[in-house]
């Protein structure tokens, strides 16, 4: 690919078009924010020029109700040879490039699997989709050169192609992003009311659940309204789990022994089979969570000390797939979980205690006997 238009050049246009200039493809960047193009442009994305000829691929990369008109007047335009977009639904963008009258041959629906809670331009980063997946739905109208063009752009930026039908997409996004997005909206919601006692000694669990819950409004109703019934079946599925958990809290706050017997075991399953469903989670894509392994170390609360440890992991020679944070403002130590494939943990935490960093207790000698087992 050498020349590539990326329209809307907020967190997600500005990833693609950073990615594909760092490939040295001629990246043609628009935006009805202009604030948003410049911004995007200063970042090294591309240039606000017009092309002077039609580009291989476009990126369309606006909110998913603006892809049938964005569509139809680049066509008309002749803006690219073929087009695609990021819309995190498919089928209402391909129903609405039926209806607005565009070329379906070289249109492509496209959703890299991977985000950030945050908008706008200044959230981009060339790497957001390294290693994540890339779901593309050609439709039947679809042509084989633009299906190669969306390959060749989920691969300049690092993604996985995942071919998907637009339907199944839309099923599957409802159960691993939009309820889960909505639930955490909703266990945030909880918080807003709050007393200042509770929520300053909540810590990282809270942190995890609510993170994507600081997404755009308006962004998150347009994803639901165009998804709506999906969400909303995986919604009854949770509202029966919650009716049952429910129904085993009261049960257990009662005083009858046979009921609370039975409500422990409901209890017990549905906390086991969220063990099993979080461990069916891959970590960093094609790296299932079971395969990784947790080094707990404690830094100091100083300049550079983040540094130094990952300077000194990557001179033992050990891939960090993963790094988790915990740390409070008045903490003068952080715990920071580095995780790595459990066959590198055993050497990395005797070679990490012995450069006297603070491997946390037990992680050491666990270790050593994972090795000793194999
Ligand atoms: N936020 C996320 O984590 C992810 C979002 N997506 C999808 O990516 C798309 C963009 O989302 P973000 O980058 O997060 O939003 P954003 O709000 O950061 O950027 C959207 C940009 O599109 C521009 N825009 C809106 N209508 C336009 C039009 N008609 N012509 C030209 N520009 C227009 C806006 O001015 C804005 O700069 C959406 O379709 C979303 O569903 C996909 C994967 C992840
Ligand atoms: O923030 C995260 O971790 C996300 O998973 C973001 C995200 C939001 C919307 C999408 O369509 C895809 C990914």
């Amino acid at each position: 690919m050498r020349s590539a238009a990326v329209i809307g050049t907020g967190a997600i246009g500005t990833s693609i078009a950073l990615a594909l200039a760092r490939h040295g493809v001629t990246v043609y960047l628009d935006d009805v924010n202009r604030t948003a193009a410049r911004t995007a442009e200063a970042m090294g994305a591309g240039s606000l020029a017009a092309p002077d000829g039609p580009v291989d691929l476009a990126v369309l990369a606006v909110p998913p109700a603006h892809i049938g008109t964005v569509l139809a007047r680049s066509q008309r335009a002749g803006l690219a040879r073929a087009y695609t977009d990021v819309a995190s639904v498919k089928a209402q963008p391909h129903d609405e490039i039926d209806r607005a009258g565009a070329d379906p041959a070289s249109y492509i629906g496209g959703h890299p699997m991977a985000g950030t809670e945050r908008s706008g331009p200044l959230a981009g980063r060339a790497d957001l989709f390294e290693g994540r997946p890339w779901v593309l739905t050609p439709s039947p109208c679809t042509g084989q050169e633009t299906l190669n063009r969306a390959l060749e752009l989920a691969s300049l930026c690092g993604g996985t192609p995942v071919v998907m039908d637009a339907a199944a997409h839309d099923r599957a996004v409802a159960l691993v992003s939009h309820a889960p997005h909505l639930v955490s909206s909703l266990l945030a919601a909880r918080l807003a009311g709050a007393g200042e006692e509770s929520i300053r000694i909540s810590g990282q669990g809270l942190r995890d659940v609510t993170r994507i819950a600081a997404g755009d409004p308006g962004l998150w109703n347009e994803i639901l309204d165009a998804n709506a019934t999906a969400v909303a079946d995986v919604l009854d599925a949770y509202a029966a789990d919650l009716g049952r958990a429910i129904g085993a809290l009261r049960a257990l706050g009662g005083a009858d022994a046979v009921r609370r017997r039975a409500a422990a075991s409901t209890l017990d399953g549905l906390l086991r089979t969220g063990n099993e469903g979080r461990a069916r989670v891959a970590h960093k894509s094609g790296t299932p969570l079971t395969d990784l392994t947790a080094v707990p170390v404690l830094v100091p609360d100083q300049p550079g000390a983040l540094a130094r440890l990952f300077t000194a992991v990557g001179e033992i020679g050990v891939n960090i797939e993963d790094v988790r944070i915990e740390h409070s403002m008045d903490c003068p130590r952080g715990l920071v979980e580095l995780l790595v494939q459990q066959r590198s943990a055993p050497a990395l935490s005797r070679l990490l205690d012995a450069g006297g960093w603070a491997v946390a207790e037990n992680a050491v000698a666990e270790h050593a006997v994972m090795a000793a087992v194999g």
